[in-house]
């Protein structure tokens, strides 16, 4: 048991998927995972292992913003030596190159984040995704004709923006779209030598004003969780 997880030792697999939201999470473990077992609700915040096509997985909400991820896998890094770790999260489209339900690989975060604003002391680190899940992931996704884009996201500390004006910069240089978790996955993934990638489903058109309900965001994003298994199982772990 960590302080937020109540796993025990060897209960949560090599291979793990992240949802901001814990029902999210457990829909991924009853509809993708077989024999899933619940491993955690301290908080609610739910983590089950599985199988899929025979290897153990795990699937564990992490919560909104990169305060509350960054808990998460800290202790599933720590004390549960996670080592390929791929977000499955909703994201706000900032571009009309993007529709509804539309799937975003992030190759790279960048951040608002006091989070690394303070690690880095004013260096900009650049928070970028594990090369060979990034890659397994687009042609998963191609494999799959799941309509995609590849490239850089926006990790806000905010959801509510008083000045949705300085997106249009990060717009200007090709930030795709808006979400809340990926720069702090990266930056730790990075740190502890472990294989991070987030793969965004588009939740809301923000350019148009299209959104989705708060069930499909939990329920019904599976296009983005069979690209995320395809691409962990077709990256090694390491030995
Ligand atoms: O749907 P999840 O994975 O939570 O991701 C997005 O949704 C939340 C905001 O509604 C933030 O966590 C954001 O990153
Ligand atoms: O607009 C959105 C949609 C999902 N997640 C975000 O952070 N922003």
């Amino acid at each position: 048991m960590s302080t937020h997880i109540a796993a025990d030792a060897g209960q949560v697999a090599p291979r793990i998927l992240l949802p901001g939201d814990p029902l999210r999470a457990k829909w991924i473990a009853e509809n993708f995972l077989e024999g899933a077992e619940l491993y955690n609700d301290v908080r609610g915040m739910l983590g089950f292992t599985g199988t899929f096509r025979g290897e153990r997985v795990s699937v564990q909400g992490t919560g909104m913003g990169q305060p509350s991820l960054s808990i998460y896998v800290n202790e599933l890094i720590s004390e549960y030596a996670v080592q390929q770790l791929v977000r499955v999260g909703s994201c706000g489209a900032l571009t009309e190159r993007l529709a509804l339900r539309d799937v975003v690989i992030a190759q790279a975060a960048a951040t608002d984040s006091s989070m690394n604003h303070h690690r880095f002391q004013g260096f900009q680190y650049p928070a970028t995704a594990d090369f060979t899940l990034l890659r397994q992931a687009a042609e998963a996704a191609e494999k799959a004709q799941v309509k995609h884009l590849v490239g850089s996201i926006f990790s806000s500390d905010s959801f509510y923006h008083d000045r949705s004006d300085l997106t249009d910069t990060l717009v200007d240089f090709g930030v795709l779209a808006v979400e809340m978790e990926a720069a702090e996955l990266y930056t730790l993934a990075a740190k502890h030598n472990r294989a991070a990638l987030a793969i965004c489903t588009v939740s809301d058109q923000i350019v148009t004003g299209a959104e989705t309900s708060a069930q499909e965001r939990e329920q019904s994003f599976g296009a983005m969780v069979t690209i995320a298994l395809d691409a962990m199982l077709s990256t090694p772990l390491p030995r």
